[in-house]
């Protein structure tokens, strides 16, 4: 393993940069500020914190928007966030949504990753109702480490107005989370998309967040091959292919959808 950690003083200008980026996206649109998902989760939660410092608390409203296969312990933290950063925010149960979009094609009734992505897209339609309406920027909570493995759903998560903290690996969305004030046990806690129940990231990817962001760190992001990435890291071959595979498969998710070249 290698240390990806920031230093204290690398912490405090990612801050800043961050905060200042979140300004810039909002003058720059000329909003009146942000929406933000919140769902107890690590990333949500420091986009918020980081969020409200760089704009004030009026500026940004949070919605909780808990499903079925949404644990009780997330959806109060998620209220317990908003709740510390004096945010104005929301409790929108989704299933009723979920369940007009099955009655409307009950085909797709019981596939759970496509209805585990159409919750992550009803969200995203949530979150635009509430921006177009109180003219705010949808702020993304997603992190490099999601990003390069296309772990986030295509026009769901995914679609946002910028993305904050979306050059940060996992860990050190959980080191800068500690360092601006994030309460340990939100900051320590299990990633899950909880887009269907017992989710979690790592079973799902298959993958440790440590091993992954070493391997985005020296190979995928870095100048290392697989062979000297393998060395280093003292892992196997089939690991770091793995990752790589998954980064070239999900190119689609991390660019706006091609046209054919126009004809001369
Ligand atoms: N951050 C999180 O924790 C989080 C949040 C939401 C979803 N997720 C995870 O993300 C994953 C989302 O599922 P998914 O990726 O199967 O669904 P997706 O809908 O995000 O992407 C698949 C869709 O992309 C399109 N597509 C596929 N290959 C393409 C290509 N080569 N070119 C252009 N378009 C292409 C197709 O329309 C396909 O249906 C799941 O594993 C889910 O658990 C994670
Ligand atoms: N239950 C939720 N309420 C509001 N926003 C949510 C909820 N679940 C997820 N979100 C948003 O989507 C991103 C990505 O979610 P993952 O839990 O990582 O899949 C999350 O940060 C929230 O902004
Ligand atoms: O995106 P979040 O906030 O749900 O965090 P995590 O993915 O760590 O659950």
């Amino acid at each position: 393993m290698i240390d990806l950690r920031f230093s204290e003083a690398e912490l405090e200008r990612r801050r800043d940069r961050i905060t200042e980026f979140i300004r810039h996206q909002v003058d720059a649109a000329g909003a009146d500020g942000v929406v933000l998902g919140l769902s107890g989760g690590i990333d949500s939660t420091l986009t918020g914190f980081l969020a409200v410092e760089a704009l004030g608390a009026d500026c940004v409203h949070g919605l909780v928007l808990p499903a079925t296969v949404s644990s009780e312990g997330h959806m109060s933290d998620a209220e317990r966030v908003a709740q510390i950063l004096e945010i104005s925010y929301d409790v929108i149960e989704i299933e009723p949504l979920v369940d007009s979009l099955l009655s409307a094609y009950p085909e797709a009734e019981g596939d759970r990753e496509a209805v585990g992505n159409a919750r992550a897209r009803i969200r995203a339609v949530l979150n635009y109702l509430v921006a177009n309406h109180e003219s705010r920027l949808v702020v993304g909570t997603g992190n490099r480490s999601e990003a390069a493995v296309g772990y986030f759903t295509k026009y769901g998560d995914g679609a946002v107005d910028c993305h904050p903290i979306g050059n940060l690996y996992k860990g050190q969305v959980r080191q800068l989370a500690h360092h601006v004030g994030v309460p340990e046990e939100l900051a320590e806690k299990t990633a899950t998309a909880e887009l269907w129940a017992d989710q979690t990231d790592e079973d799902e990817l298959g993958i440790s967040y440590e091993m992954l962001d070493d391997i985005l760190a020296t190979h995928i992001d870095g100048p290392l091959s697989v062979a000297a990435t393998c060395r280093l890291l003292e892992i196997d071959e089939e690991t770091v292919e793995m990752v790589r595979r998954m980064y070239e498969q999900t190119e689609h998710k991390r660019n706006a959808p091609p046209a054919p070249e126009p004809l001369e």
